[in-house]
């Protein structure tokens, strides 16, 4: 469990406002902070991650003080088991994907780790290259699996899809999805986008003018998405089948084999691709993969 209380004077653009946010974060649950420009969710997650100091209060996990002001008490943010994914990527330029990795992980000696989060990533391939030369998907992908290299007890997630295009997000949330649960991750993400928070949080939390206003079910605090919130399923093509100027893939994701009616592109058995699925049934052509 994590809990926190912080608060602190914030100079907004609308004057002054005391941030005082009290919160508890259960271990393994993804919660998003949602709320408009200015109130203070960054702020939040910076403190969390020890890249900013509060006033007054206190954040522990796991049993272990981070920030304790009456104690006197401070943990460095090299200190903290976290890993951060900022919008900006972050990445060190002199460095190549593998390096990335390898530099993040507390047991320098666990390279079986860097090997398995490259494979999840699809990032194998591009292992030995350095950030300038990947798309900004693919830079995204080497931040994720870099913060998760970390083995961090907190996945903190700063608004990190809101430089991608459309394809790339949706692909990005199901490996955000992926690895929150296959590494028994707590993850904190804030996001502005209803569909994002509604496919990935268990709980939404409101922030207004640095207080919490509202908090529970995504969909609950949100409200019903008025357009069907579709979901990516990540899968593998089995089949290709020209039909007039379209081409039918069969798609293999898990245990679901879908079919899909894409226009003519240069797609191949093999390649990796997202589907998007509403309510059970593929609505929209596969998106490809590889190179994203
Ligand atoms: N260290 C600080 N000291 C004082 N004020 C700060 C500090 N850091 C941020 N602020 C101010 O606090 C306010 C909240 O900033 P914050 O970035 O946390 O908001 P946000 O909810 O994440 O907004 P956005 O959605 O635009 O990113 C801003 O007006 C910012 O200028």
């Amino acid at each position: 469990m994590t809990e926190v209380h912080v608060t602190k004077a914030l100079h907004s653009a609308q004057g002054p406002i005391e941030l005082d946010v009290a919160l508890t974060i259960e271990d393994g649950e993804f919660v998003a902070l949602y709320g408009p420009s200015g109130a203070g969710k960054t702020t939040v997650l910076r403190m969390l991650a020890g890249l900013d100091r509060p006033e007054s209060g206190y954040i522990r996990s796991k049993g272990q003080t981070w920030f304790d002001h009456r104690q006197k008490n401070w943990v460095g943010p090299q200190r903290r088991a976290v890993g951060v994914v900022f919008q900006d990527y972050a990445l060190f330029p002199n460095m190549t994907i593998r390096e990335q990795l390898r530099f993040a992980l507390p047991d320098k000696q666990n390279l079986a780790l860097v090997d398995t989060l490259l494979e999840m990533m699809s990032l194998t391939e591009l292992a030995n290259r350095r950030p300038g030369v990947l798309s900004g998907g693919q830079q995204q992908r080497v931040a994720l699996a870099r913060a998760v290299a970390r083995q961090p007890r907190l996945l903190l997630l700063d608004e990190p899809l809101s430089a991608l295009d459309t394809e790339t997000r949706l692909r990005l949330q199901e490996e955000i999805s992926l690895v929150h649960t296959q590494f028994g991750l707590t993850t904190v993400l804030v996001s502005h986008d209803n569909a994002e928070i509604i496919r990935l949080a268990d709980r939404v939390i409101g922030l207004q003018a640095g207080k919490i206003d509202r908090q529970g079910k995504p969909a609950a605090v949100l409200g019903p998405s008025t357009t069907p919130v579709p979901s990516g399923r990540l899968g593998t093509v089995i089949g290709i089948r020209p039909e007039g100027d379209q081409l039918r893939l069969t798609v293999s994701g898990g245990d679901v084999v879908t079919e899909v009616l894409v226009p003519e592109s240069p797609v191949q058995v093999g390649d990796r691709i997202v589907v998007l699925v509403e309510e059970g049934s593929a609505v929209q052509p596969a998106l490809k993969r590889n190179g994203g």
